[in-house]
């Protein structure tokens, strides 16, 4: 592989995204809600919620079940530790989890791994509803690679880092200041006992990141990325069907039209209109 992922300055790209939450809670007037995991993308996303809103405005919580290694645990109170985070609360989602294996009797570990993605997205919509927002911690690697649970994970009221690729998150995380170990931790959803994302996506972010870049941001075909860039053609297939397959997931579901209007349509439009 012959090229590296440019990198912004990240000093820019961390006041840009801190003065548009601060911008956008002040608008809400409410405090953000988020999972705190012990990673580094819920790590560094509270980290920009510290300082857009102070941390008395961030409520974190922490979800373990039983694919959660204590290690996980402790970096997740470590982090909002560090960040002056108070309101921590650490609830055991294996009941839940259980009483869906009772109910659905499936034996998938991805059914399974979704379903407590899902968990975790319903807890922190419980603990929003009366004053909170729900961030959410997507990459723009995982959002491209379709690399998270619809309604899971992937449901959220905003995104911070969605539009930073993996590998930059982790420079981002060492520019905050992040603990190394947590900035540097291995990427992983632990959905299933040592599940690990870059064994179940078959390669690694470091080269995903360029793949994905060069797709999105400069154009490039698949063809000249395996060309130009060197990088395997088998990965770059195997990303390319991970995009086509899973685009459903970045989309607005489609509604079967009646009308001359359905009603996503006319909220996008409805300020002009309601006025
Ligand atoms: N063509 C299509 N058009 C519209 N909808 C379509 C569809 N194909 C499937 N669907 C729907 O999508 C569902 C499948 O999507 P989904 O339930 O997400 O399931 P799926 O994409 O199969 O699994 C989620 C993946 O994300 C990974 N993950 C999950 C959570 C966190 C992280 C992380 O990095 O932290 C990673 C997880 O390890 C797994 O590989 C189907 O059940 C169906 O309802
Ligand atoms: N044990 C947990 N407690 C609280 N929230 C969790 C837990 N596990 C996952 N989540 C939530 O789901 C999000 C998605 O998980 P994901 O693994 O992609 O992120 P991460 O752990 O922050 O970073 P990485 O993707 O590098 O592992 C987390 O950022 C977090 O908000
Ligand atoms: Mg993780």
């Amino acid at each position: 592989m012959r090229m590296k992922l440019p990198e912004p300055d990240w000093d820019s790209v961390r006041k840009r995204i801190v003065g548009w939450l601060k911008d956008f809670f002040q608008r809400t007037g409410r405090v953000a809600v988020i999972g705190l995991s012990g990673g580094v993308d819920s790590a560094v996303t509270a980290a920009l919620l510290s300082e857009a809103l102070g941390p008395e405005r961030v409520r974190a919580l922490i979800l373990p079940s039983a694919s959660t290694p204590e290690k996980d645990v402790e970096d997740a109170k470590r982090v909002a530790r560090l960040l002056g985070i108070e309101d921590v609360r650490v609830i055991d989602v294996e009941p839940a989890l259980r009483a869906f294996d009772d109910l659905l009797k499936v034996d998938d570990r991805v059914v399974r791994g979704n379903t407590l993605a899902r968990i975790r997205m319903t807890i922190l919509y419980a603990v929003a509803h009366k004053d909170g927002i729900v961030v959410g911690t997507g990459d723009k690697s995982e959002f491209l690679l379709g690399y998270f649970t619809k309604c899971g994970d992937g449901c959220a009221d905003v995104f911070p880092i969605g539009d930073l690729y993996k590998t930059w998150v982790r420079k981002l995380a060492l520019h905050m200041g992040l603990p190394e170990d947590v900035a540097l931790k291995p990427s992983s959803p632990r959905l299933w006992p040592g599940h690990l994302a870059e064994e179940e996506l078959g390669f690694s972010y470091e080269v995903a990141d360029v793949v994905l870049y060069n797709l999105v941001e400069n154009g490039m075909r698949p063809q000249e990325i395996v060309e130009r860039l060197g990088v395997d053609k088998e990965i770059v297939d195997r990303i390319i069907q991970r995009i086509k397959l899973n685009k459903h997931k970045l989309i607005t579901p489609p509604i079967v039209k009646v009308t001359r209007r359905t009603a996503f349509e006319f909220v996008e439009e409805a300020d002009a209109l309601l006025t």
